[in-house]
């Protein structure tokens, strides 16, 4: 039975696009990442499988149960990381975290205190005197605090710190060894692929794919950026699989699929000044790899 299963679902906010039949499920013990650009619609859908808004047509289901029937009783077992987390008043993050705890059965004390040692997170700090990361840092603790079978995570790393990124990485990948399934939005690509084994990819409300990470991989370009010392010859560089080709005198950009000694053959072939070879932005990819999909007939 999948953990999550969306049918057609679907929110509009008076006339204007939220999500548009959205169909997807995601099984026991997955990664998922759910991928899109800002607004694509990752936060909506959320909201509505967890019954913060209400969808206008399809439906959500955790677990096997209706999101909106059985609400209360599903949200138990999820741990819920919104994309901004805001607390209110001047709490210290101690009697914030046991006053979350409450609504568990568990005594989750020693766990809590695991979680911001993990986290380096100073309990006894005031939630008004932290900065935006160590705020998030409450969110994961409060999120991860009960052992939910399911986490959500909307957004889970802006505001943190690479180190601190890493640390969160590695508490996901030992939840997700000890059973938990996890849904992983994100509109960066690079910390989607590090975690995630299946990805969704959404745009303007709408899947455009579902993939497994190493297919989605395996059809992505590269794109080259590299400075040589004279005019580059762009016909050297006319082969299958190069795309956007942009220069100017001796700087040179573009994009790369294909068998890299090719490139790499062409390109030795300069005499550079530098070289950059990068992961193209995601807006790019959905580009390249919706052309190659259709170019494919599929
Ligand atoms: N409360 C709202 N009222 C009206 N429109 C909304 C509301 N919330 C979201 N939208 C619209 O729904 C669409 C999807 O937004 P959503 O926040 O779900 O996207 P997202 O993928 O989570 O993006 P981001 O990463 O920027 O949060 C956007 O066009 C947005 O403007």
């Amino acid at each position: 039975m999948p953990v999550i299963e969306l049918n057609g679902l679907t929110k509009t906010y008076g006339g204007a696009r939220g999500i548009t039949d959205l169909s997807f499920t995601v099984e026991e013990g997955e990664i998922f990442g759910f991928i899109g650009p800002n607004g694509a619609g990752k936060s909506t859908t959320i909201r509505t499988m967890l019954g913060l808004i209400y969808p206008t047509g399809g439906s959500a289901k955790i677990f096997g149960k209706d999101c909106l029937q059985h609400g209360t009783e599903i949200k138990k077992e999820i741990g819920y990381l919104p994309s901004e987390v805001f607390y209110y008043d001047n709490m210290k993050v101690k009697d914030l975290l046991q006053y979350s705890a409450s609504f568990y059965k568990k005594d989750s004390r020693k766990r809590m205190r695991e979680l911001a040692e993990r986290m380096e997170l100073d309990l006894n700090k005031r939630i008004d005197d932290l900065s935006l990361g160590n705020k998030k840092k409450v969110g994961i603790v409060q999120g991860l605090l009960h052992e939910p079978r399911l986490i959500i995570l909307d957004e889970p790393t802006s505001g943190l710190d690479p180190l601190m990124q890493q640390r969160f990485f590695e508490l996901l990948e030992e939840e997700n060894r000890k059973g938990a399934t996890i849904l992983f939005s994100s509109h960066i690509l690079s910390e989607v692929q590090r975690l995630c084994s299946r990805v969704a990819i959404i745009k303007e409300g709408r899947l455009i794919a579902l993939e497994k990470m190493s297919e989605l991989k395996g059809s992505t370009y590269k794109k080259f950026k590299l400075a040589a010392k004279s005019d580059v010859d762009a016909s050297a560089f006319g082969i299958p699989g190069v795309m956007e080709w942009k220069s100017e005198g001796g700087e040179v950009s573009f994009l790369f699929k294909g068998d890299i000694n090719e490139i790499l053959r062409r390109i030795a072939g300069l005499e550079l000044e530098n070289l950059w070879v990068e992961e193209p932005d995601l807006e790019e990819i959905f580009m390249h790899y919706y052309e190659s999909r259709e170019g494919a007939g599929a």
